[in-house]
């Protein structure tokens, strides 16, 4: 049996804004109070593992030993089908995560333009099949670990749409959806987003 989460502190294991947006608004009604791991000054791992559940981990450890609260962390990326789900777990050093810092000026042109490249690597016939994926891991101070995982299934669009969320955003458009996340309000994406499963997922197994 996992614990439970009881009220409180609850660090935020992410250096990434767009993220920790996110998971703050999810945790909301909850009646936790989450800080960042930036705000409390701790340190970024490095993300050394080879799945997104052995990253979350990672980041999630760190974070609780450091602070001496329960951490949670969000290892995610993007699975292209045409790729053979590539860049998955590699999705931040595919882009280049300093790409992303300016994400509204010159270099979210810049990280878009990788996913052009992609889409011409692919040629205009392949399949733009991809899904989005989220790992949460709760970390506890004294080690203890629980994992949630979420799925986003869609299409990469090209051009870009959109100027909400973060991140590769405005090139995915969900399943069943006209709007890409980038067009999306923020409640919008929250209602389907692999963040949000994998959070249901957490929300069903620890309150
Ligand atoms: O909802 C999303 N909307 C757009 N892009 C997204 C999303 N979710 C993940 N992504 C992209 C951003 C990054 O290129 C990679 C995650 O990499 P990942 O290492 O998990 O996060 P990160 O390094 O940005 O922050 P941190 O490790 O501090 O949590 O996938
Ligand atoms: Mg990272």
């Amino acid at each position: 049996m996992t614990r439970t989460l009881p009220p409180g502190r609850l660090v935020i294991a992410s250096h990434n804004e767009g993220k920790v947006r996110e998971i703050t608004a999810l945790l909301g009604p909850h009646g936790m109070e989450p800080v960042s791991a930036g705000s409390l000054g701790l340190p970024e791992p490095e993300e050394t593992g080879t799945t997104f559940a052995e990253n979350a981990r990672i980041k999630a450890l760190a974070s609780a030993t450091a602070s001496g609260l329960p951490a949670l962390a969000d290892d995610s990326g993007l699975e292209v089908a045409a790729l053979g789900g590539r860049p998955g777990v590699y999705t931040a050093d595919w882009a280049e995560r300093q790409w992303f810092e300016g994400e509204k000026g010159r270099d979210w042109y810049m990280a878009m333009g990788k996913v052009e490249g992609l889409l011409c690597e692919i040629g205009p016939d392949a399949d733009r099949s991809a899904a989005f994926v989220c790992t949460l891991c709760l970390a506890w101070p004294d080690g203890e670990t629980a994992l949630f995982e979420g799925r986003a299934e869609g299409l990469l669009v090209w051009p870009p749409r959109g100027r909400q969320g973060f991140g590769y955003d405005p090139v995915f458009q969900p399943a069943g959806q006209s709007l890409t996340f980038g067009e999306m309000a923020p409640e919008a994406k929250k209602a389907m987003s692999h963040r949000t499963r994998a959070f249901e997922r957490l929300v069903a197994g620890l309150f």
